[in-house]
């Protein structure tokens, strides 16, 4: 199973996450999160590095802001954690793949939020609803996803931790998990915000991938 890792600030961490086995990191490019990419990294740093697939998490940002830092840090794909409209991702699409984010309550309608979107991006992301945009540390109810048709690949998002690689491999093995194109881990795998507990994320990335 491909692992994302999320909120990556610091260059040490960044050069070792592909030896680990992980296919994406993310950075944040969000002023607001405690796990702003430019705590710790440079623009020269990222592009630099060309070991990992490399994803760039937006929140309702400015198209051209979001372009200029795919050319600048040589993005593979754009996460789009905010209230984008399918507008906004499909101008986004034109020149970078995009992952819409959607940010999961109870009461939601998954196969009704994404529906707009089908046409306009490539992949999805499925995260938790919570106060802020996304680090919420907090799982959704899985099973909201078990009958859906998602029709496109997607992430698995929103409070991954240590210790749920069995319950992961389940999921996986359910028929909608035929989209399931990768996990992302992020909050419960840190020291504190944006500083990754690297021993952890290896032997979460060794036991998900060992069944
Ligand atoms: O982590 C953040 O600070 C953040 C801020 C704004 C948008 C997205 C953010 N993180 C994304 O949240 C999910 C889930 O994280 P967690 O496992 O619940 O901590 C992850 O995809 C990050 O990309």
């Amino acid at each position: 199973m491909r692992v994302k890792v999320c909120g990556m600030t610091l260059p040490e961490q960044l050069e070792q996450l592909g030896s680990l086995g992980v296919t994406f990191a993310g950075f944040i490019f969000y002023p607001k999160s405690p796990r702003y990419v430019f705590k710790g990294l440079t623009t020269s740093q990222i592009r630099k590095e060309n070991n990992i697939n490399k994803v760039g998490v937006f929140v309702n940002a400015p198209i051209e802001e979001v372009l200029h830092m795919v050319d600048e840090c040589r993005l593979h794909m754009v996460q789009l954690h905010g209230d984008e409209s399918p507008k906004y991702c499909e101008k986004i699409a034109d020149y970078v793949s995009v992952v819409k984010a959607f940010r999961i309550s109870e009461s939601d309608n998954i196969e009704w939020m994404i529906r707009n979107y089908m046409d306009v991006c490539d992949m999805f992301m499925f995260d938790t609803m919570g106060a802020g945009y996304g680090g919420t540390g907090v799982k959704f109810n899985w099973n909201m996803l078990k009958d859906a048709t998602i029709g496109k690949p997607f992430f698995l998002s929103g409070g991954i931790e240590p210790g749920d690689e069995d319950r992961l491999n389940e999921f996986a093995a359910l028929p909608v998990a035929k989209a399931l194109f990768a996990v992302d881990i992020n909050s419960k795998f840190e020291i504190s915000p944006g500083i990754k507990d690297m021993a952890k994320v290896k032997d979460f990335v060794t036991k998900l991938n060992s069944k």
